[in-house]
């Protein structure tokens, strides 16, 4: 086999992965890698490298035969994708960042992957330095994980930080988590949950070889977030975090969701704040695992783009173990959540497709209750979505069975109400 192969690399985007990357190309001689051109899209914009490195002509880079490793750090997913497919199709090993194109494009990519035999890494789209992926590849391969819950995304995790702990408010935090270089060009990917439902949907295939779409999993950002869901955080003497989780059920199957929820002290997750990530893997025998790290920001992102480049001088590639080598896993909606749910206007609340109420306030200015809901209620709906309408999800939210019906009359008599 060969090894430590000669890397000659072409660099697409030089913002702030593909600078960051620049730097610590040039801080890591030992990899023998050289950097020999860049392409970047706006020709007059001044670069901290030599002018000669760059051109806005991709063909130089993607029908240059010299260069083995194509590098695609760029903002844009439909040219990202573009220019990954033809990367491979030219038989060059490519790593990429750009979670939206693999969210968007995975069963295109697990193809070409396939026919051309290149490699296609993309450590930093996950959990930008933390390295999940290739764990989730190479240590978790067996029927045993049990679940995974993360926070992925830097920016809504630093919004967060500073909204609740810095007494910042949203567009200050966001304004500062744009100059730090965490957003997504569109920060209302961040927010929103985009971003961090793109990443959920493949780090789905790597944990449990589930190819979907980001359609089919339930997700919601931080922007509905209010100051009195802050409150009642503190009263209960909790955080809230923009989670992403799976967890394998007793049918077999897997329930996924990217949703706010209130997270114990005692969670790992309660210890990451700012820009940093985490993800707690629970899986048998070895009980829970914590993964922790920075998950955005130009060097930490550009030291895992590094590390996958490191990996091709040895040839590696993603083995998609567990949709390839095991019974791939499927997405169940057949759970409950128990949500609480704060609003201005109770008639904005389908109270009756509660299971059951578990508590209710009703005198303050902002309302709230909490209760139990079949997760295809809100996957078919989006009242809960709605602006003045905040769903948070509990510490421990899922629910696999029911004793539905007479429970649910019984307790919503119990809070003075009616179906
Ligand atoms: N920032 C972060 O913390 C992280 C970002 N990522 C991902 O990495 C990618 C890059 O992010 P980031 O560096 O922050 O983005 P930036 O906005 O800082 O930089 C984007 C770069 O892409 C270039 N570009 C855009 N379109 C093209 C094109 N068609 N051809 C060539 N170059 C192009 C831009 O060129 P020009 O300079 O000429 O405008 C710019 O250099 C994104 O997919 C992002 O989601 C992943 C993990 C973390
Ligand atoms: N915008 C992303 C950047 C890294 O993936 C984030 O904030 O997590």
């Amino acid at each position: 086999m060969e090894t430590h192969k000669q890397l000659v690399i072409g660099l697409f985007g030089f913002g702030v992965v593909g600078e960051g990357l620049y730097k610590v190309l040039a801080q890591t001689p030992s990899l023998n890698a050289r950097l020999k051109k860049v392409c970047i899209k706006n020709p007059g914009k001044k670069r901290e490298a030599p002018a000669e490195l760059f051109t806005t002509d991709k063909n130089e880079l993607l029908n240059d035969e010299e260069i083995n490793v194509i590098v695609e750090v760029i903002d844009d997913a439909v040219a990202a994708f573009d220019i990954v497919s033809t990367a491979l199709k030219n038989n060059k090993d490519v790593v990429s960042a750009s979670k939206k194109m693999i969210a968007e494009n995975l069963p295109a990519l697990l193809e070409l992957q396939q026919q051309t035999g290149k490699s296609l890494l993309y450590e930093s789209a996950a959990c930008a330095s933390i390295p999940v992926i290739r764990n989730l590849e190479e240590y978790y391969d067996n029927d045993l994980l049990h679940s995974i819950k993360a926070i992925v995304n830097g920016s809504t995790n630093f919004i967060l930080t500073k909204i609740f702990e810095d007494g910042l408010d949203f567009k200050q935090a966001l304004t500062l988590a744009q100059q730090l270089g965490f957003a997504e060009s569109n920060p209302t990917l961040d927010v929103e949950g985009y971003d961090a439902v793109n990443k959920w949907s493949f780090l789905l295939t790597h944990a449990y070889g589930i190819v979907t779409t980001t359609d089919k999993i339930l997700f919601n950002g931080i922007q509905n977030i209010h100051a009195s869901d802050a409150q009642v955080a503190k009263e209960k003497k909790q955080e809230i975090k923009l989670v992403a989780q799976a967890k394998k059920l007793n049918n077999g199957k897997v329930a996924a969701f990217v949703l706010p929820q209130f997270v114990k002290q005692t969670d790992h997750l309660a210890f990451v704040k700012n820009e940093y990530n985490g993800v707690v893997i629970e899986s048998g025998f070895a009980d829970k695992q914590f993964f922790y790290g920075k998950g955005a920001g130009s060097l930490p992102t550009a030291s895992a783009v590094l590390s996958d480049i490191s990996a091709l001088r040895y040839q590696y590639k993603y083995e998609y173990k567990k949709l390839y080598h095991h019974q791939p896993h499927e997405l169940s909606t057949d759970i409950y959540l128990r949500v609480y749910v704060s609003f201005n206007d109770i008639n904005s609340i389908p109270k009756d497709k509660f299971e059951w109420i578990e508590e209710w306030h009703s005198q303050e200015e902002r309302k709230y209750l909490s209760g139990v809901i079949a997760f295809s209620e809100l996957k078919n709906n989006d009242w809960w979505k709605q602006d003045n309408v905040s769903l948070i999800l509990s510490a421990e939210p899922i629910i696999e069975e029911i004793e539905t019906r007479n429970l649910k009359k019984k307790s919503l008599e119990l809070a003075g109400l009616s179906l």
